[in-house]
C-alpha cells in the first residue's frame, strides 16, 4: 500500500484534507512534524506524495511549504483539496476560560481566531507550535492551558474537552491543499485545470509587468501571485503563481515557453484539476484550434506551400 506523508501528528486539518486527496486509493497515510520534513520524506523515496497545506483564504500563503517546495530537487502537485476550517478550543478538563494562560496553535490557524481570541480571552499568551493537533497534544501533556485545534483533534486527544467550537474570525475561511510527488506522469487535462508555477525574474525595468504579459495575451486567468525572498540576496524574489489551465493546452504550453526564454528560471510545480472543478474560459483566439490552424498556416508558408 502506498505511504502518504502529511502534517501530523494525527487530527491536523492536513491529514482530513490528504485523506481527501487520497480517497480514491488506498494509502497508508504517515505523520511528519513538519512540511519541510514531509516534502524531504518524499524527495528521498520514503513516502510516495506528501498532503501539504498551501494557502489560507484569511492568512494568505503558507510561507513553509512554498520554501520547502522550490529549495531542493523538483516536486510537483498532482491534486488540490479546499477545506472549510472553523476550530475548536480545547483544554483539560475542569479549566474554565477564564483561568487559561496560555493557548497554543498553528501560526495560520492564531491568526484565524485573532480578534475571537482577544475579546474572549484577552489575558491569554498565544504559543506558537508544529500544527494544531501538536498544539492539542502539547495541552494534554500539560505544556499549556488551551490549544486551537480542528474539531476532529478531540477524537485523537480524549484526555481533552471542547470548552468552545466552532470559533472563526472570518465564518466561510477555507484552506487549499495539495498532494505532491516526484515529477512523473503528469495527471490529465480536464479542462478545469490549474498550473503552478515558480519563476525568477531579473532585476530590470519592467520585468515583472512582461512576464504577466504573457499569461494576459494568451487569456490565461492568473488567479494568484505570491513572492517570497530568494533569501541569499536581499531585494530579489521568487514569484508563485497559479494560474487556469493545464501544460497540456496550447495556449499554457506558449506561454511556458515564453517564460522560460524571459525569466532566469522558471521550476514547473505541476497541473492538476482545481478543487471547484470551473472550467477555464478561454479566449476563442487562445482556443486549441485556434493554436492548431496557426501552427499548420505557419508550417505552410515555411515549406513555401502558402504567400
Ligand atoms: O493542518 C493543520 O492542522 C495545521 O496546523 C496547518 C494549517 C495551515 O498551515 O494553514 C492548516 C489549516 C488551517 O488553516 C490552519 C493550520
Amino acid at each position: 500500500m502506498p505511504q502518504i506523508a502529511y502534517l501530523g501528528p494525527p487530527g491536523t486539518f492536513t491529514e482530513q484534507a490528504t485523506r481527501l486527496l487520497t480517497e480514491d486509493f488506498d494509502a497508508d497515510l504517515v505523520p511528519y512534524e513538519t512540511v519541510p520534513l514531509a516534502l524531504a520524506a518524499v524527495r528521498a523515496g520514503e513516502v510516495l506524495a506528501a498532503g501539504v497545506p498551501v494557502e489560507n483564504s484569511v492568512e494568505g500563503s503558507v510561507p513553509a511549504t512554498l520554501d520547502a517546495l522550490t529549495t531542493a530537487e523538483p516536486l510537483v502537485a498532482v491534486q488540490e483539496a479546499v477545506l472549510p476550517v472553523q476550530f475548536d478550543l480545547l483544554a483539560r478538563p475542569g479549566v474554565a476560560l477564564s483561568e487559561i494562560g496560555t493557548v497554543a496553535s498553528h501560526p495560520h490557524a492564531l491568526a484565524q481566531v485573532r480578534s475571537w481570541l482577544s475579546e474572549n480571552m484577552p489575558g491569554a499568551r498565544t504559543r506558537a507550535t508544529s500544527s494544531t493537533a501538536a498544539a492539542a497534544a502539547e495541552v494534554a501533556a500539560g505544556e499549556f492551558d488551551a490549544a486551537i485545534s480542528a474539531s476532529v483533534a478531540l477524537d485523537h486527544y480524549p484526555s481533552l474537552v471542547r470548552l468552545v467550537g466552532g470559533i472563526a474570525d472570518v465564518p466561510d475561511a477555507v484552506t487549499r491543499f495539495l498532494l505532491v510527488r516526484r515529477p512523473g506522469v503528469l495527471p490529465e487535462p480536464t479542462g478545469a485545470d490549474r498550473t503552478s508555477l515558480c519563476a525568477v525574474i531579473s532585476d530590470e525595468v519592467g520585468s515583472l509587468v512582461e512576464m504577466l504579459a504573457e499569461l494576459a495575451l494568451r487569456g490565461i486567468n492568473l488567479s494568484r501571485i505570491e513572492s517570497r525572498p530568494i533569501k541569499d540576496r536581499f531585494g530579489e524574489y521568487r514569484f508563485f503563481l497559479d494560474f487556469d489551465g493545464h501544460v497540456a493546452d496550447a495556449r499554457i504550453g506558449d506561454a511556458l515557453t515564453a517564460l522560460r526564454r524571459r525569466c532566469s528560471s522558471v521550476r514547473f510545480l505541476g497541473s492538476y484539476p482545481k478543487a471547484d472543478r470551473s472550467p477555464a474560459s478561454v479566449r476563442p483566439s487562445a482556443s486549441e484550434q485556434a493554436f492548431q490552424t496557426s501552427a499548420n498556416w505557419l508550417e505552410d508558408l515555411r515549406a513555401g506551400r502558402l504567400a
